[in-house]
């Protein structure tokens, strides 16, 4: 099917029209396709206690994954999130599929069909029904976990929850229609939950005849980038037909340009940066005074590394202040260095045991901020999700609960929103909202937090803006 071209004259217009209304845009529907989704696979258990289910933790790695396929894992190549993203029916499982053909032949992995991936499971993370399929395959360079989602809320559910986090994304887009709602709701979504760059796949370029057709759908592609802020004129953009590649035809349009989409893949789509690099946070969970010896601090250590001697700042509620880290301990035992994952009892000097309470973070100086408003990315569950049965308005206070914390927290429209006081959030609704919370709390942008209200979940969010 094609499209008729709209003269550019207003698709100009339309896009600035759309650019205003930006900020306040609610991107979830029900899934167009929640009649496929497969509520007939068995959800795989996970055992998890009660508080770290409310705890944005990945649900999901490639390590689990290979085990569960009863592989061997390797970690002789570096690792790497990926996921197919964009509009409905534009070729995401389809080019799934071609990949782990490709890579099955020249990189690693086992090739899994249109079907085997299409039946994606469905998974609970945080009270969420999410369905995706998890892939692996490798190139020369990389082992990578691929990510489909089968419907469009699924995906949103995903990004939001991080159940499934891509470290980059190949946004597909059909050569026939060019870039359609869910295209860009996916290019907003990726924006929010930080991912830096992505790769283009232009698909179905057997339907097309007209290659000024194509040259025009690449056009609008690297505009559409640049106006979400990702870079619009490097950003490479590889046209093919997936399809193809999966039936082994056509390979000057199939298989070969599968190789280059994985090529660019490798090359444009950086490694994230690793837990161990990232600068030192604790968040506190309990504060012990030993007397004798101090205060000391107890918690997880979620990312960096920290030795003992180390100037360190405590962060959150009213009071942040500076001290230094004089022991560190671990099952009762001195040590040098804590790094991520461990779960350590920090030791600080001339702090009392009332200046530190759960819920406040252990850093390096000056690397995260306190701060009471902020603006997040939130899906609200549904009824069957355990969520709420109705919808709420602006001034709505639930609990929120990220890392050790938990604090009331107002949400509200940002500011510009038209009629920002009668407005409705629906069970099953993805919104851009303001939070106000009760007291200062270390924030950041990609922090994931959970909303509670009366002991059940009724929504999950990431935050994308801070206020200090
Ligand atoms: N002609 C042609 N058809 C294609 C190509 N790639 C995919 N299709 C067809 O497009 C339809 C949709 O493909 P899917 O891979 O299911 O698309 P999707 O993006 O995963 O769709 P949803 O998961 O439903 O959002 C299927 O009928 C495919 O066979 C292609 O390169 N050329
Ligand atoms: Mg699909």
């Amino acid at each position: 099917m094609l499209r008729t071209r709209i003269p550019a004259s207003v698709t100009s217009a339309l896009r600035s029209a759309e650019r205003s209304r930006l900020p306040v845009r609610q991107l979830a529907g029900p899934s167009q396709h929640a009649s496929r989704s497969l509520s007939t696979v068995a959800a795989r258990g996970r055992t998890r206690s009660a508080r770290s289910a409310m705890i944005p933790t990945p649900a999901w790695s490639a390590r689990s994954y290979a085990a569960e396929a009863g592989n061997k894992f390797t970690r002789a190549k570096p690792h790497f999130n990926i996921g197919t993203i964009g509009h409905v029916d534009h070729g995401k499982t389809t080019l799934t599929a071609a990949i782990t053909k490709l890579m099955s032949e020249t990189g690693g992995g086992k090739f899994l069909d249109y079907n085997e991936i299409d039946k994606a499971p469905e998974e609970k993370a945080r009270g969420i029904t999410i369905s995706t399929a998890h892939v692996e395959y490798e190139t020369q360079n990389r082992h990578y976990a691929h990510i489909d989602c089968p419907g469009h809320a699924d995906y949103i559910k995903n990004m939001i929850t991080g159940a499934a986090q891509l470290d980059g994304a190949i946004i597909v887009v059909s050569a026939t229609d060019g870039q359609m709602p869910q295209t860009r709701e996916h290019l907003l979504l990726a924006r929010q939950v930080g991912i830096k760059k992505l790769v283009v796949f232009i698909n179905k370029v057997d339907q097309v005849d007209d290659p000024e057709m194509l040259e025009l759908v690449d056009m609008e592609m690297r505009e559409l980038l640049s106006q979400y802020d990702f870079d619009g004129e490097n950003t490479p953009i590889v046209m093919g037909t997936a399809l193809a590649a999966l039936e082994g035809r056509d390979p000057e349009r199939g298989a070969k340009k599968i190789a280059e989409l994985m090529e660019k893949c490798d090359t444009w789509l950086d490694m994230p940066e690793r837990d161990l690099d990232k600068p030192f946070l604790m968040s506190i969970e309990d504060v012990f005074s030993i007397s004798g010896r101090g205060t000391v601090a107890t918690g997880k250590v979620e990312r960096g590394t920290i030795t003992k001697g180390s100037e360190v700042e405590i962060v959150g509620f009213e009071s942040g202040f500076k001290t230094v880290l004089t022991g560190i301990e671990m099952f009762h035992k001195e040590l040098d260095r804590g790094e991520a994952g461990d779960n350590m009892g920090a030791l600080l000097r001339g702090v009392k045991r009332d200046q530190i309470r759960r819920g406040m973070v252990l850093v390096v100086p000056n690397s995260i901020k306190a701060v009471k408003r902020f603006k997040a990315q939130i899906y609200v569950l549904t009824k069957d999700e355990g969520g709420r049965y109705t919808p709420f308005v602006a001034n709505y206070r639930p609990q929120l609960f990220m890392r050790t914390v938990d604090v009331t927290c107002q949400l509200d429209w940002p500011e510009g929103t038209e009629d920002a006081r009668d407005k409705l959030v629906m069970p099953g609704d993805n919104v851009e909202m303001i939070g106000n919370l009760v007291h200062d709390v270390a924030l950041e942008p990609g922090t994931r937090f959970t909303l509670r209200e009366g002991g059940k979940t009724i929504g999950t969010g990431i935050v994308s803006e801070i206020y200090p």
